[in-house]
This record gives structure tokens, C-alpha cells and sequence, in this order.
């Protein structure tokens, strides 16, 4: 093929991979659709006279129905593109003296919002980049961040990404397990398309400003404090003198992209002055005054080979995806979670499919879905439940809306092993040198079966194994001699007795606790007393520990200690802490003030004990405050309205901790 038919080629592709990828059902993971742009810009870039008419490169977006089309004030473009420090130094030298900022490339669709006299007069999309949708009111209603009125005269125009939080995202496909989003981006983009905010009332999304264009000349000349003035959010943006700083902040923010809220694909790099990166003017279809350094990719296509049922802790058999080898959030990914029968079936996902992966947020990579269905040969075979449990044949039994299966079978091997390995994780005993690969080969040849079996094994039995030499018979060994501390927080952790969470272990200890015994001997009045356990969670406590029995005996026997330790019970605080004495309830989303960074709500709770609170997880009239995050569901707020229950925003208890250097 000549470079002139080439070109041609793929200058077709992209139009055909857009128009798919803008419809919301991409026929490629973006990765390959980047390649495909890259190579045909470095042809046209070598052949000028070759270039396609029209050209898609000069374009942005794809040609859309547009319901209420509206001209922008000046076109929305795409960002020119990087993935070497070269490239950013260059930046720079472009524009000497420049002071730049540096910010997250949010994963969204932009829109743009413009004011007139103070108010909000509309909001549009991108579009192709010259024309856009008119979605001003679902902006209204479901779009957080998007002041109603701007203190600024005559016209403003703020543009910026609408993004579903990852909180969000999680929090739906949590509430609706037979119809799940597939990734945040395209819940974004659907929830804007949608034709009456109300269906989609659940799906919140979050406006992050990046540009400001307004006459006002009070405005801020520097593109944050502009912003910020007029009461937007922005995403994290840092001030860079140069390229070496600006590297370090990219390198940061792609080292912490799976601790943030929001699901980003690279770094911007911008002029911070208004007015230079407007007289910096544009390419065809991007401007000069900005540059987007890309990550690597964490959504990539492969191969479904096959689909294995897993039998976990608990007796949950759930669907692994095992796929043909994929680089992807830089890993090498061949198993993939499938969630549920539920999720598949809403899917479609058959084995024999391109799917496509991702691997972002959480560390375990799943099946987003699947691409182009047309490709299919007819070859593929559909995805079939096990009737029975793949470790011990007992029949399943099916739970909830999104039909999870569960072996009921206590003596089921694989379940006995998955126990194994969670005892000997780091939340429970934590015994660091036996991991899990080396837990299945003692269990396969007889020498565990409960957790008691790991403080009987002796170095001569490990010495037997052929890969076991005498240091690491005795780090093993050393290893669970050292987890025989435990204590009755972790211990109960480890035995995984259903429906009792990590946060039933702690509020036991808290409640007086002083040993598993007693756990399992309470009654179900004392069990109930305690926080948050109810009715359904102190039966099955009761029932396995009463049929852990001999085990803890067993346990106790060789030295384990099952007792409560100091580390269980709520920190020591100063009589004069800012929250001594109040019980508070945490709800929502909740990030560093300072950072934006999102904080898991433990380690929140956690400082908020440290400041002197008690936490509970559900609103009662005991409750002194309701502290809320971002994203607050409205049952919460109801519930607190009706017991009078004071309500507080996440940034004053930020605040109150800061000030008493407890955060
Ligand atoms: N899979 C496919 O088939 C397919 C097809 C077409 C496009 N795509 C993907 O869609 C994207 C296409 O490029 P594009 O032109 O829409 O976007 P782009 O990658 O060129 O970036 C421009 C966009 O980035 C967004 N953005 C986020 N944070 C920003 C910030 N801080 N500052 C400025 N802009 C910010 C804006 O919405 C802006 O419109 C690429 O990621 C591409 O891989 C995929
Ligand atoms: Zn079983």
C-alpha cells in the first residue's frame, strides 16, 4: 500500500472510530484509537501534499444530532498531545518567562457555561468543537460545582470537564448490580444525553474548571485565582517555574491517579496568565498555549479465552475472566473480575470476545465490556453458571438482585484454603513470610486446614517441601510465631464470619470486649447493644463462633492470643480536643481540603476519634453531628432533619482538625 491509500485509510478509521466512540459504544480502547491518529499525522506530517480533505486531524469531536445546537463563542479544540520529558521542556522553551500550571486531565466530556449579567444563561457541550448541545437544564440539576450567579458583569464564559466522581460511579453500579456503568467517562456523557434529568437523578456529576474567558476588569490575569473568584472548582492546579517542576508535579499526579476521585488520563500543562495563553492563538484544531501529557493507558482490548468460578472466603462463586496477556495501567493482566451472572448478562459478554479492560481506581482489573459486537464469528460460546461448586460439587444457592451464587458447604476445601490465606493476610494475623501460593501447597498435602494448623507446623515438615530451604523454613516459622499476638480485633477479622465487617470487629472491642470467648458467648441482647449490629449480624456471630468453638480452643492452645489488645480500643485524646464528647456520623464523599485528594472514610473517622469523637455509621438521636462529604445521599439529611441532628459540611471539621494539628 502507498503512503497517498494509507492515508486514506486511516483517515476513514478515525472518522468511523469517532463517530462510534461519540455515540458512547467505542469499537476500540483509546489506546489503539491514539495510534491510529499518531500514524496518520506523522504521514500527513512527512506528506503534506498527501493530506486527506477534509482533513479529521483539523476536526474535534464528530458530527452529533444536536437537539439544541448553539455556535460556541470560539471553538472548543482538542489538546496537543505528549509522553516524553523532551516534550515538556520544549513547552517551556516555547515560551520563555511563562509562569505554567499544571493540572489533571480529567476524564469527562467538556462543557462550556457562559453568563450573562451574573447569571447563568447556558450550558453547552463540545460538539464538533464550533457547534455544541444546549443541556442547560440538566446542567441545572444534576451537575454540582456550576454556580447559578457569578459575581462579574456582562458576559463570562468558564470551560471545564464534567465528571462522574469515581465515588459516584461506585456507589451506582452498588445500587443497580443488573445494570452497571461501564466507566465513569461514559456514564458522564450518557447522563448529559439523557432526555429528563429525573431518570438519571442518581448519576450526580462534577464540574472542574480549566478556562475563563470574561471582559470584567477586576478578573484575575492568572487562570486559577479567576476561576476560584467566581466561585468554580478546579482540580488541583500547581504553579510550575519550569519544565523539572512541572515533570515533578506530573510524575505526582500520575503516581496518585488511583487514590483520586475522579478517573484522569494524562496532565495538562497550561499557560497560568489569560491573557498569554490567548495571544499564544491556536493550531487547526488545538491551541498553542497548552499541552496534554498522556498516561499510560488503563483501559486496554483483548481476548476473553475463558471464564473460571472462583470459590471465595465466604462461599461467594464468583466469575474470573482469564485473558489472553494485556499491558495494561502498567501491569501485565490476565485474570479479570466478571462481578456477577447479573453483570455478565447486562454485558453481553460471551467467551470468545473482544472486551475491553480496565484497570483503574481499584487494583483489580475488570471486564468493562464488549466491543463490536459485529466482529463476532458465531464461535463464541455463551458464559454458563456452574450448577454446582467447582471445589466440593454441594448445589449453590442464589442471592439478592444481582444473583450471586454461594456453596453453603462449611467443609467445601477451596472455601477452607481462601480462609487460610485471609488469616495470614495483613488485615488478620498477618503472617508476612507464608503467602498464598505457599498456603495452598500446605493445604494440599494435609498440613492446614483451619488457622490453628499454622502454629503446629514445624520447620522438619517445612524442610520436606523442595523449594523450602532452612532461611526460609525459619522466616517462615518466625513469621507465625510473631502472628500469635493477634488479638481479638484481627483475630476476629480473620476467621471471615459472615456479614461481620471490619467495623464490627472494632466497635466489639470499643464496646468492652475483652476476648472472642465473650463474643461468642454474649447473648444476642448484649451483641445488639452494640453499634451498628443488628438482629441478622449477632445471629451469625453467634452461630460461627459457636461452631468455631473447638477451633478457638485450638488456637488458644498454641499460644494465640484472642484477647483485646491496646491497639483495638479508640486512641487516648486531650479533655480539650475539638470534638471531646461528640458522637458524629460521616457520610459522603470526603476529601483533604488541602489537596483535594480523596481520604477513605476510616482514615477520616479515624482523625475525627483522634480529635476526641465517637463515630457511628448510621444518624440516631444520639448523634451530635452529621459531617458531610460531597455527594451526600438525601436519606441521611432526611433522617438527621427529623431528629434535629446538626448537620456540618466536611470542610469545617477539616478545619478544626488542621488547626489542632491532628490532620
Ligand atoms: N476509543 C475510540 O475509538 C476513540 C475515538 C475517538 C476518540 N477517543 C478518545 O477521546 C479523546 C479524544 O480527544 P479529545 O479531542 O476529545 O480530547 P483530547 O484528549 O484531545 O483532550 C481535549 C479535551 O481534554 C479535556 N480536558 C480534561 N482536562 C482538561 C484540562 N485540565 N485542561 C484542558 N482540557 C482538559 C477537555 O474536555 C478537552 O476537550 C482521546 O482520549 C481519544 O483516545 C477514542
Ligand atoms: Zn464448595
Amino acid at each position: 500500500m502507498n503512503a497517498r491509500e494509507r492515508i486514506q485509510e486511516l483517515a476513514d478509521q478515525v472518522v468511523v472510530l469517532r463517530d462510534a466512540y461519540y455515540r458512547g459504544s467505542p469499537l476500540v480502547a483509546d489506546a489503539e484509537y491514539d495510534a491510529i491518529e499518531d500514524e496518520l499525522r506523522g504521514l500527513v506530517e512527512a506528506h503534506p501534499d498527501l493530506a486527506p480533505d477534509p482533513n479529521p486531524l483539523d476536526q474535534v469531536g464528530a458530527p452529533a444530532v444536536l437537539h439544541a445546537p448553539v455556535r460556541h463563542s470560539r471553538p472548543m479544540l482538542s489538546l496537543e498531545k505528549a509522553t516524553k520529558p523532551e516534550q515538556v521542556a520544549a513547552f517551556f522553551d516555547r515560551f520563555p518567562g511563562q509562569p505554567v500550571v499544571v493540572m489533571p486531565k480529567l476524564d469527562g466530556l467538556s462543557l462550556a457555561l457562559v453568563y450573562e449579567d451574573g447569571r447563568l444563561a447556558r450550558a453547552v457541550t463540545r460538539g464538533d468543537g464550533t457547534t455544541g448541545d444546549d443541556v442547560t437544564p440538566l446542567v441545572r440539576a444534576l451537575v454540582d460545582g456550576v454556580p447559578e450567579r457569578v459575581d462579574a458583569p456582562g458576559r463570562v464564559e468558564a470551560r471545564g470537564e464534567a465528571v462522574m466522581l469515581r465515588s459516584t460511579f461506585a456507589a451506582y453500579n452498588t445500587a443497580h448490580p443488573d445494570k452497571p456503568l461501564i466507566n465513569p467517562r461514559n456514564a458522564a456523557a450518557g447522563t448529559l444525553r439523557a432526555k429528563d434529568p429525573a431518570t438519571v437523578a442518581e448519576r450526580r456529576l462534577q464540574f472542574f474548571a480549566f478556562d475563563l474567558d470574561t471582559s470584567a476588569d477586576a478578573a484575575a490575569a492568572d487562570l486559577e485565582q479567576g476561576l476560584r473568584a467566581l466561585g468554580f472548582a478546579v482540580a488541583d492546579m500547581r504553579h510550575c517555574e519550569d519544565a523539572a517542576a512541572a515533570q515533578e508535579v506530573i510524575s505526582g499526579i500520575e503516581a496518585r491517579r488511583n487514590e483520586l476521585d475522579y478517573d484522569l488520563d494524562g496532565a495538562v500543562l497550561r499557560l497560568a496568565n489569560r491573557d498569554a495563553f490567548a495571544a499564544a492563538g491556536t493550531r487547526s484544531n488545538s491551541p498553542r498555549g497548552a499541552l496534554a501529557f498522556k498516561f499510560a493507558a488503563e483501559e486496554k482490548t483483548t481476548l476473553l479465552l475463558d471464564v473460571v468460578w472462583d470459590v471465595g472466603k465466604t462461599g461467594k462463586i464468583a466469575p474470573v475472566a482469564h485473558l489472553e496477556p494485556v499491558f495494561v495501567g502498567g501491569t501485565t493482566v490476565t485474570r479479570a473480575t466478571l462481578a456477577n451472572q447479573e453483570v455478565i448478562r447486562a454485558r453481553g459478554i460471551r467467551i470468545g470476545d473482544t472486551v475491553l479492560i480496565r484497570r483503574a481506581g481499584d487494583v483489580i482489573p475488570f471486564v468493562a465490556g464488549v466491543l463490536d459486537e459485529s466482529k463476532r464469528t458465531g464461535a463464541e460460546r455463551e458464559i454458563v453458571p456452574p450448577a454446582a461448586c467447582p471445589s466440593c460439587g454441594q448445589g449453590l444457592i442464589e442471592q439478592g438482585n444481582s444473583r450471586e451464587l454461594f456453596c453453603t458447604n462449611v467443609a467445601c476445601p477451596a472455601q477452607a484454603v481462601r480462609r487460610l490465606i485471609h488469616w495470614a493476610s495483613r488485615a488478620a494475623a498477618d503472617i508476612e513470610a507464608v503467602g498464598p501460593v505457599w498456603i495452598e501447597r500446605l493445604a494440599e498435602a494435609g498440613l492446614l486446614e483451619h488457622p490453628s494448623d499454622f502454629y503446629r507446623l514445624t520447620k522438619e515438615q517445612l524442610l520436606e517441601f523442595d523449594r523450602i530451604g532452612e532461611t526460609s523454613a525459619t522466616r517462615m516459622i518466625d513469621s507465625i510465631v510473631a502472628s500469635r499476638a493477634v488479638g481479638l480485633r484481627r483475630a476476629l477479622i480473620g476467621l471471615a464470619i459472615p456479614m461481620a465487617s471490619e467495623g464490627t470487629a472494632t466497635r466489639l472491642c470499643r464496646a468492652g470486649f475483652g476476648s472472642l470467648e465473650e463474643v461468642a458467648d454474649a447473648d444476642e441482647e448484649r451483641l445488639v447493644a452494640v453499634e451498628d449490629i443488628g438482629p441478622k449480624v449477632a445471629a451469625s456471630l453467634t452461630e460461627h463462633l459457636g461452631r468455631l468453638r473447638p477451633e478457638l480452643e485450638r488456637l488458644r492452645q498454641y499460644g494465640v492470643s484472642l484477647d483485646v489488645r491496646d491497639e483495638d480500643l479508640p486512641p487516648v485524646v486531650a479533655s480539650d480536643a475539638p470534638l471531646a464528647g461528640k458522637t458524629v456520623v460521616v457520610t459522603g464523599a470526603i476529601s483533604d481540603p488541602r489537596s483535594g485528594e480523596k481520604v477513605p472514610r476510616p482514615t477520616f473517622q479515624r482523625l475525627c476519634e483522634k480529635a476526641g469523637a465517637t463515630t457511628a455509621t448510621s444518624v440516631s438521636a444520639n448523634t451530635d453531628y452529621l459531617v458531610t462529604g460531597a455527594d451526600v445521599g438525601a436519606s441521611k439529611l432526611t433522617k438527621a432533619e427529623k431528629l434535629g441532628v446538626e448537620v456540618v459540611d466536611q470542610g469545617v471539621i477539616w478545619q478544626q482538625l488542621i488547626e489542632a494539628g491532628i490532620a
